[in-house]
């Protein structure tokens, strides 16, 4: 089975954009798992635009309370600053059962690539180790390539347990009308990192509409973690309901 991480950042994106604590990022993380999600990710960015340190340490403590799986997503070659102690630190100090590596900088407006291995092997291989001996199952954020080049290999011999798909390209394609050789290709990339000994994650712009025809097309996935869609639709499916008791009070 797939199990479902959700990506609780919007909710912070919500939160920081009025300063205070609404909405919560803890309570909706706990109205998640409530409902039955398997884990919870987060991506802290160092510019903390969303997720922060201290949500961190308290998404930590709450997965542990439910018991489910804590998935700290982050760019391990981002060098800490204030507010923001790096993202090893931060795995260091909140020990995350997955460890999911992500090649991403200030400037980007969110992920939109996996790892260049061959660039960044030697600078991966030792934080692989480090993370593991922390105990994190580690994930390397990765394109798929399909029958293309060597990365499932590459990943695998850097030690990594797992890699997540960035699959971008795939919602974009399905958003175009036209996903079938998309999924052909990332069928392709699961079933070599599954020949290398990966296990496979996926995830970025996943929805309801898409997801479907991934998980019947892609062997064998993992773990999907889903934020920005499953926000978004959350709060189409919250409206009506949330309106009618503002009515309610008006009513009196
Ligand atoms: C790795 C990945 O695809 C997600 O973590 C995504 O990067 C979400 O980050 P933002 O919410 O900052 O866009
Ligand atoms: N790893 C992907 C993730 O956590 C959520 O990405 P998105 O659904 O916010 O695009």
């Amino acid at each position: 089975m797939t199990v479902l991480s959700v990506n609780v950042n919007k909710i912070a994106v919500l939160r920081n954009s009025r300063g205070g604590n609404e909405p919560d990022v803890v309570r909706a993380a706990r109205a998640c798992l409530d409902a039955g999600a398997h884990g919870i990710t987060v991506h802290p960015r160092p510019d903390a635009r969303h997720i922060r340190a201290d949500d961190v340490h308290a998404l930590a403590e709450l997965t542990r309370e439910y018991g489910v799986e804590f998935n700290l997503e982050g760019n391990p070659f981002a060098p800490p600053r204030a507010g923001y102690p790096g993202f090893v630190a931060l795995c260091e100090q909140v020990r995350p059962a997955q460890a999911t590596l992500v090649p991403d900088g200030d400037a980007q407006l969110t992920s939109d690539h996996g790892f260049d291995f061959a660039r960044d092997a030697q600078a991966l291989r030792p934080l692989v180790a480090q993370l593991k001996a922390l105990h994190c199952r580690v994930s390397l954020f990765a394109d798929a390539h399909g029958e293309e080049g060597d990365d499932m290999h590459m990943a695998a011999a850097l030690g990594a347990d797992r890699v997540e798909l960035y699959t971008g390209p795939y919602a974009e394609a399905h958003a175009a009308g036209d996903a079938r050789d998309m999924l052909l290709r990332f069928a392709a990339t699961a079933r070599r990192a599954q020949a290398e000994g990966l296990a496979v994650n996926a995830g970025h712009d996943l929805s309801q509409d898409n997801l479907g025809a991934f998980l019947r097309t892609v062997p064998n996935v993992q773990e999907v973690s889903i934020g920005h869609a499953l926000i978004g639709e959350a709060l189409y499916a919250g409206l009506a309901a949330t309106v009618k008791r503002y009515l309610a009070i008006l009513a009196g």
